[in-house]
């Protein structure tokens, strides 16, 4: 049968089986396949398993059963294979905390290439380069525990940027920031994005999901549901389980009686919202 084109897959998680010793599993047989170049989010209650699936791929989670496939190819436990998988794939930790450990900023940032084996001036463009990209220049000589909550969120972002790493998994980059931090991070995102690189963010917040992603993927249950964030973030039997309200443009949409948004051209900011309400007042009223 014919299907629609198949688009190049970054990254994919087949017949996943997780947890942790001792207790009952996280993941059951989750598949989850992101295309190159997506900008996937990944959501779920809390406890639900979205660091674990995050962490499985990334590497750092060796998984029960199943399998991870970078860029077409089983990833195989050897350290050389996850040395390279490190490479292509870079984990951004919820709790920054978790992620920095060097004195200073620029040691931080520095370790990722440094241990890649690059040279002292390659290292130091990088270094510059992300810290400049993050509008956190002035930091780089900081004490890292110096440092505010969102000011080390940027840092640990910072460290896995200068990686380049080709899929780039954010566990809850905006937890704990400012609305100006939001905005820039999604400003940094869409830079990524232009440049090719594959971005997926676990998050619980619906209305950014609905505006920033292309595909949504929920974890429900032990197993895992991924379409279009239109279809997906306007389905009951996904947001309950799953302990999401649907976002702000579909309640106001249902509010106002117009029928549900579809597809990548949904409503996504406050004036699209208010076009779609009027075109959808006249039709009513002609
Ligand atoms: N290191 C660990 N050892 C044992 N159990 C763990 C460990 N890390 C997580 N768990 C358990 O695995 C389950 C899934 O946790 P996980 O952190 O993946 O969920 P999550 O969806 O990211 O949650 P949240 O939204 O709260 O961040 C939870 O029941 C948690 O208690």
């Amino acid at each position: 049968m014919a299907g629609p084109v198949t688009a190049e897959v970054a990254l994919e998680a087949r017949g996943l089986t997780a947890g942790y010793p001792g207790a009952p599993r996280v993941l059951r047989d989750v598949a989850l396949r992101i295309d190159r170049g997506v900008r996937l989010a990944l959501m779920g209650a809390n406890g639900s398993g979205k660091s674990t699936l995050l962490r499985c791929l990334s590497g750092a989670l060796r998984p029960d059963a199943g399998e991870i496939v970078a860029d077409g190819a089983v990833l195989r436990r050897g350290k050389r294979a996850l040395t390279g998988h490190r490479q292509y794939v870079q984990l951004v930790l919820q709790d920054p905390d978790d992620q920095l450990f060097a004195a200073d900023v620029v040691q931080d940032v520095s370790f990722g290439p440094v241990n890649l084996g690059l040279g002292p001036d390659e290292v130091a463009a990088r270094v510059e380069e992300v810290l400049a990209a993050l509008g956190i220049s002035a930091l780089a000589g900081r004490p890292v525990h110096h440092l505010s909550f969102g000011q080390r969120k940027r840092v640990a972002l910072a460290g896995a940027l200068a990686m380049r790493p080709a899929v780039l998994l954010l566990d809850e980059p905006t937890a704990g920031l400012d609305p100006r931090g939001v905005t820039a991070l999604l400003r940094t995102l869409d830079a990524l994005g232009a440049a090719g690189t594959t971005v997926v963010m676990a998050t619980h917040d619906a209305d950014l999901v609905w505006r920033w992603a292309d595909q949504v993927a929920v974890l429900v249950g032990h197993g895992l549901r991924q379409g279009d964030p239109a279809q997906l973030l306007g389905d009951p039997d996904v947001l309950a389980p799953a302990g999401l309200e649907p976002p702000w443009q579909v309640r106001l949409l249902r509010e106002a009686g117009a029928p549900p948004a579809s597809g990548a051209d949904r409503p996504r900011e406050p004036a699209d919202v208010l076009a779609r309400l009027r075109v959808f007042a006249t039709g009513d009223g002609a």
